[in-house]
């Protein structure tokens, strides 16, 4: 199938379907015994995602399993700072952990040198996935967003008040901004390149926006994801970009105003009503069923999405979570929520 054919592009292209088409953030991990027993034999999680063989095999398992209409390929966001000579480690039951930048001479030491050379196992995966898939399944492309990606760079990793990135930013926003400048470089890079090897979509993720005041928002989450889209843009103008501003409340409407973008991921905080009358309108939407509804299953999980369904899936739509699937979800639940979609009709 041609990739213009296929739902999610269509959908993305602003095309109301009969049922929308559904994927899943994180609909690859931990919750299913298979990516379990591939991660095992792989090392540490990022010898996984710097294997093509072990990323394709699990970029593919949630696909056989529940036959979603998109695949999101297998990888992290903080392979970028990794690329860019940052040391970063994934540590059992504690998250990511980064040689956290503490100041100008710790940003000037990173480096594009070795970038492309680090990332090529990735391009290798997204090739690989992109010839294994089944002809109707989509592929999406995906990296962090700077403030996101920076947020861990800063800080360390996860964090709880963001204090450091935001005294940075805030206090020092010249030198903050050379920084975003790099990260923009790279990504737009990065994007480029998996699209060359076989992505038909894209998404940003920026998972901490919500932290931001709104002026905040537009100069380090807004502007730094347009900025990355325009540059890819120029050498992919026919690919579409979905872009996940978690938690930025009624900053959404900036983005829906002026898009950049064709698609927007919606948080589960988001109101149905109130994406249908503002966002809506003006371009595809994506989102956003609470990832513990898919823990608890049953009449509670149906009924929440088919007020989704019912709310949004009447102009062009995605269907996904508000964010990603959590450790604890049964698989079966997730099998039958997207028996629910695909039975789903206008
Ligand atoms: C903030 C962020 C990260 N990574 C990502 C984000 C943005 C989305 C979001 O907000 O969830 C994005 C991401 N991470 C992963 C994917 C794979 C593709 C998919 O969605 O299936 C994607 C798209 C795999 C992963 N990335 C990680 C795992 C778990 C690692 C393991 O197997 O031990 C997976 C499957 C590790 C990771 N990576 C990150 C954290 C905070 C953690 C630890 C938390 C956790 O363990 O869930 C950074």
């Amino acid at each position: 199938m041609k990739t213009a054919d296929k739902l999610l592009i269509r959908a993305l292209r602003g095309e109301t379907l009969s049922r929308p088409p559904v994927w899943l953030m994180r609909q690859a991990g931990r919750y299913l015994p298979e990516y379990r027993a591939t991660r095992a034999k792989a090392g540490s999680f990022l010898d996984l995602c710097y294997s093509p063989e072990h990323a394709i095999e699990v970029t593919l398992q949630p696909i056989r399993r529940f036959g979603f209409d998109a695949s999101i390929l297998f990888s992290d966001i903080l392979v970028v700072p990794h690329a860019l000579g940052q040391k970063v480690a994934f540590e059992e039951g504690r998250g990511p952990v980064l040689e956290a930048l503490a100041d100008d001479a710790a940003v000037a030491r990173l480096t594009m040198d070795q970038f492309h050379q680090r990332l090529k196992p990735v391009y290798e995966a997204v090739s690989g996935i992109r010839a294994a898939l089944p002809a109707e399944t989509a592929l999406i492309g995906f990296a962090g967003a700077p403030w996101t990606v920076a947020s861990y760079m800063i800080e360390g990793g996860s964090s709880k008040d963001y204090a450091r990135i935001k005294a940075w930013a805030y206090g020092r926003p010249d030198s903050f901004q050379r920084l975003i400048n790099l990260v923009v470089e790279a990504t737009a890079q990065y994007l480029n390149a998996q699209i060359e090897a076989g992505a038909e979509a894209l998404q940003l993720f920026d998972s901490w926006a919500g932290s931001l005041d709104h002026a905040g928002l537009l100069r380090w989450c807004y502007q730094p994801m347009k900025a990355i889209i325009d540059r890819v843009r120029m050498s992919h103008p026919d690919v579409p970009v979905i872009v996940f501003p978690r938690g930025a409340g009624a900053g959404y409407l900036d983005f829906a105003r002026q898009p950049f973008m064709h698609g927007l991921g919606l948080d589960t905080g988001v109101p149905l009503d109130w994406a249908f009358t503002q966002l809506q309108g003006r371009l595809a939407l994506q989102g956003n069923l609470d990832p513990q509804w898919l823990v608890v299953g049953g009449e509670g999980m149906r009924l929440a999405a088919t007020r989704i369904l019912d709310t949004l899936g009447h102009g062009p739509f995605i269907f996904n979570l508000g964010h990603g699937i959590v450790p604890e979800t049964p698989p079966e639940h997730v099998a039958e929520l997207v028996e629910l979609v695909r039975n789903w009709q206008r």
